[in-house]
Formats: structure tokens, sequence, C-alpha cells
């Protein structure tokens, strides 16, 4: 077996994989770069922006679909031809990819190894059967997978993940989506929206990972106008006849119904790669899952020169948030003994469907239970979004009634990715609503809307504040 030697061995040359690898090199020390599939990403393979054509796509025919609201006719049938769109998809996605691979083509060659990693010990890696490599420090950087539950397993080519749906070269007639959190109603709406027959069917009452009930509402409201979207249900069986999935669906208090489709896609959240690795040989501490302990601040495993970045350390699975860990766990692998906890910006995330969801700061989930205004504004008679008739969705703002201090938001509505944005850059910048207010808004924007919000909460701040000069005054009044 070839031996290797080296400062840094990465697992996984995925964005955290190759964001780590820059941080090593940029520290003047050598690295390893392991991988075990294929190059690309799985962001700009099977991720972020493959989806995000198809989308645009959806957008496109759902637009078309929907000009006559506009007094804009298009005589005639819109026609939306599905090789067209996934060929475009395809040809898009390569594009982007081929980005990736000409960044790895300038990674020089001793640097890389193609093959799975496994851990031998600590510090000792065998990759497949063919080289074993000693390194000083690991960056495991291995992503995540989805979970495929097993009672799909027998349905053969006919279930499908997000990986097989940008390998199709047409659309198909009718898919059901297991799921109905970022992946499954992103591609379940985008899907219906190109004229494939969809059901998005979710075992739980929640909607895109939204956790405030009335921001949720108000995005299931919307949603629930054109897609055949089925929360608290179940599939009570799957079977395979022929070429067609047959499935037995329930939701809650409904009678069953037996329904039949081209494929099922799942899109039930995913697990972090780790079960692979034999984390099992190292000296780190694992869980029942095979997940190992460690810091989120500085990615390390217990004391060990081992780090943990991307997608596979389970805390924020999202692509800025990959990039940034891989930063971390080089400069940490680098510097080892003496680690450092990482700098983090302010938590956000986006769903690109119609209408689009966000969170910025805190979620309604993790405020405190007292002190906090809540400001709203609901989309339907915002002035810019019935312009342009995207007026559906809420937003809700979260901020400390003590010192009015923005601490989150959760939102449903036209250009949420815009206004996720100037949140979370407010929540960094520890913005006070106040100090939000004093910015210029422009007329007629969707900003305005936020700005509703920011003033309903800045009310609730007031009032919270009079309340407490009058209960000292009280107390003054009583000594
Ligand atoms: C459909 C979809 C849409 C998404 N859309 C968005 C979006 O719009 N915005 C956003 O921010 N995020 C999005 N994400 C999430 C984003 O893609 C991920 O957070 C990001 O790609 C994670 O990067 P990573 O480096 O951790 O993992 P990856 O890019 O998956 O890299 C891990 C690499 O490790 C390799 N590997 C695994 N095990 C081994 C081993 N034992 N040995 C060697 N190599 C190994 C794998 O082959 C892989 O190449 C989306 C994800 C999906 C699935
Ligand atoms: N726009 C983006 O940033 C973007 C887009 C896509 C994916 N992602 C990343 O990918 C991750 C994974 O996405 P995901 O949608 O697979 O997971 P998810 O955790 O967001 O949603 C999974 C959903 O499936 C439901 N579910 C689980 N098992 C089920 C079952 N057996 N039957 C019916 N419903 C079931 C859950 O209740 C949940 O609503 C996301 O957390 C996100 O970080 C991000």
């Amino acid at each position: 077996m070839k031996q290797l030697k080296t400062d840094v061995a990465i697992i996984g040359a995925g964005t955290a994989g190759l964001s780590a690898y820059r941080a090593v090199k940029t520290a003047g020390k050598a690295a390893v770069l392991i991988e075990g599939g294929p190059y690309g990403t799985t962001c700009a393979r099977v991720g972020c922006m493959p989806s995000k054509l198809l989308i645009a796509a959806a957008e496109a025919a759902h637009g078309a679909h929907h000009a006559a609201e506009f007094g804009v006719h298009i005589d005639g049938q819109v026609r939306i031809d599905g090789r067209e769109v996934m060929d475009r998809v395809k040809r898009e996605r390569d594009r982007f990819v081929g980005f990736v691979l000409d960044s790895v083509d300038n990674i020089p060659e001793q640097e890389k190894l193609r093959g799975n990693a496994r851990f031998v010990s600590d510090t000792v890696l065998r990759v497949d059967d063919h080289t074993e490599v000693h390194a000083s420090r690991v960056i495991i950087a291995t992503g995540s997978s989805p979970v495929v539950p097993k009672e799909y397993q027998s349905l053969g080519d006919r279930v499908v993940i997000n990986d097989d749906v940008f390998e199709w070269d047409d659309l198909p007639r009718r898919v059901i989506v297991v799921g109905a959190g970022v992946i499954g109603l992103e591609l379940g709406q985008a899907l219906a929206r190109l004229g494939v027959q969809v059901a998005i069917i979710n075992r739980s009452g929640s909607v895109g990972g939204i956790s405030d009930p009335e921001v949720r509402d108000s995005a299931f409201a919307a949603f629930d106008t054109e897609l055949d979207l089925r929360l608290n249900a179940q599939i009570l069986e799957a079977r395979r006849e022929g070429e067609e999935v047959i499935v037995r669906v329930q939701v809650e208090g409904q009678p069953e119904t037996v329904e039949r489709y081209d494929y099922l896609l799942v899109a039930a959240g995913r697990r972090p790669n780790v079960q692979a690795l034999d984390l099992h040989n190292t000296a780190a501490q694992c869980d029942d899952k095979g997940m190992p302990e460690f810091d989120p601040s500085t990615l390390q495993l217990g004391a060990l020169p081992i780090f943990i970045a991307g997608d596979v350390n389970g805390t924020l699975p999202l692509l800025h948030e990959a990039a940034d860990d891989g930063h971390i766990a080089g400069e940490n692998a680098v510097a080892y003994p003496d680690v450092q906890p990482g700098k983090r910006r302010a938590p956000m995330a986006v769903v690109f469907s119609d209408p689009q969801l966000a969170q910025a700061g805190l979620r309604f989930r993790e405020l405190p239970k007292m002190g906090v205004a809540f400001g709203e504004v609901n989309f339907a008679n915002q002035g810019r979004s019935r312009v342009i008739l995207k007026n559906r969705g809420k937003l809700r703002v979260y901020a400390d009634l003590a010192n009015g201090r923005l601490l989150g938001a959760e939102m449903a509505g036209p250009a949420m990715e815009h206004i996720a944005h100037l949140l979370a850059w407010s929540i960094q910048q520890k913005l006070t609503i106040n100090q939000m207010l004093q910015m210029p808004y422009y007329h007629p924007v969707i900003e305005e809307g936020l700005r509703t919000a920011l003033r309903d909460a800045a009310k609730q701040c007031v009032a919270a504040k009079m309340a407490q000069v009058q209960e000292s005054e009280q107390l003054v009044n009583n000594a």
C-alpha cells in the first residue's frame, strides 16, 4: 500500500473541504484533499444551483399562466417542453460545475487523492485499499446524504432523490413528494408549476422549516391555493406495479386514498456522512447514531487533532455556512493545539418557493419566553406586493422589549431573499428597531412592508417602556 505524509488531510472535496484546503494552503502548510465521489460539490452538481435553475423555469411558466390577471393575454396554449427545460437546467448546471472543476484542476496532483477515506487511528487514514495517509491533523468534510426510508427501497428506480431529478431528460407526468421541508417544497412546487401532477406529503404540520405558527399558516394558505400539499399525512403503503408507484395515503382525520404516480421523490431530511468513516478507530466520543462530539465554535472533536466542517456536522446545512466552517476548521487544524473559536455571521436561511420563506437571527422557536416584541406585516394589502400580484404571506420581526434590539425574524412573502439579508445584516450590526426605522425607505417597495412590521414592534417597545415608568412612579408614590 502506498504511504503518504502530510500536515493536514481533508476528507471530502465539497464546499467545506475546498474552503479548508485554501485556508491550510494560505497558512503555508501541506494538505491532501481526498474525494470519494465526483468532483464538483453537492451545491453545484445536485443542490443549490440545479434546483434554482428548475425553479427559474417554473417561475417563467407561472408568469405565462397568470399574465391574464394583468390583462395580458397569451392567445393560444402555453407549451412547456420538458426536454428543453431539463436541457437548460443541466447545461447551466454543468457550467457552474465547470468552475468548481477548474479550481480542482488548479490543485497540484500530489495534493489530491481519489477514493473513500476511513480512520485507522486519529491521524492515519486508509483511502480505499490503495493509500495510507499519515497526517498531523484531519478535517472531516464529508457532507450529508438524503434519508431514504427502508419501506421505499423496494420501489427500485421509481424512488428518487434530488440527485436523480437533475439527471432527468424530460419531465415526468406524476410525482409524489415525501416531505414538505426545504427540498420538498422547492422541487415540488417547481415541478407542479411546470405541469407535473404533484402531491407533497408531510407527516407533521410544518412547512419549509418555518417555526412561527402565524407565518407558517400564512405560507400554507398561499401554497394551498395552487399546490396539493398535505400536512399531517402519511404514506401507509407504497408498492411498485410495472413502471408505476401505487401509494395508500392518509391525511389525519380523512379517509385513505389510493393513488398512482411515476416517481416517489424522497425529501425527508438529510443525514451526516459519518457512518463509513470508522470513527470508532479514533478517540472521538460518538453518540448512538455515530455522530462525534465536537465544539461548535472551534469545530474540534474533543481535544483531538480532528475537525468537522460543513453539512457533516449537522449544525447549519447551508452553503455559506459550509464555506465558513471549512475556513474555521482549516485555520484551527493549522493552529492545533492552539485552536480558537471561529467568527460567525448572523444566521439566515431562505427557501426559494413562491412565496419565498426565510429566517434571520433567532427563529420563533428559539426566542426567550418573555420580553419579546412581535411586529408584523401581512402582505395581502402591502402596496408593492399588490402591484406585482405577489401579495401573499406574512413577516414577523422579533425585538428585545427592554432595549429595542432586533433579535430575529421569520417570513413568507415576495422578495424575502432580499429582506432576510437586510434583517440578518441589521442583527449582525446589533441595530435596534428605532435605528432601522431611521434608514431610508423608497416608495413603492417591499421594504415598506418591513417598515410596517418594525413600526409595529417599536410601538410595543414604547408601550413596555411606558408601563415600566408608570410602575416605578407607582412604587415611588407608594413609598
Ligand atoms: C437540493 C438541494 C438544494 C440546496 N439548495 C441550497 C441553497 O439554495 N442554498 C444553500 O445555502 N444551501 C443549499 N443546499 C445545501 C448545500 O448544498 C450544502 O449545505 C453544501 O453543499 C454542503 O457542503 P459540504 O462541503 O458540507 O458537502 P458536499 O459538497 O456534499 O461535500 C462532501 C464531499 O465529501 C465526499 N465524501 C463523503 N464521504 C467521503 C469519504 N469517506 N472519503 C472521501 N470523500 C468523501 C463526497 O463525495 C462529497 O464530494 C441545498 C442542498 C440540496 C441537496
Ligand atoms: N434554499 C436552501 O437553502 C436549501 C434548499 C434545499 C436544501 N437545503 C438544505 O438541505 C437540508 C435538507 O432538506 P430536506 O428538505 O431534505 O429536509 P428538511 O429537514 O428541511 O425537511 C424534511 C421534511 O420531511 C418531513 N418528513 C420526514 N420524514 C417523513 C416521512 N417519512 N413522511 C413524510 N414526511 C416526512 C419532515 O417533517 C420535514 O418537514 C435543509 O435543512 C437545508 O439545510 C437548503
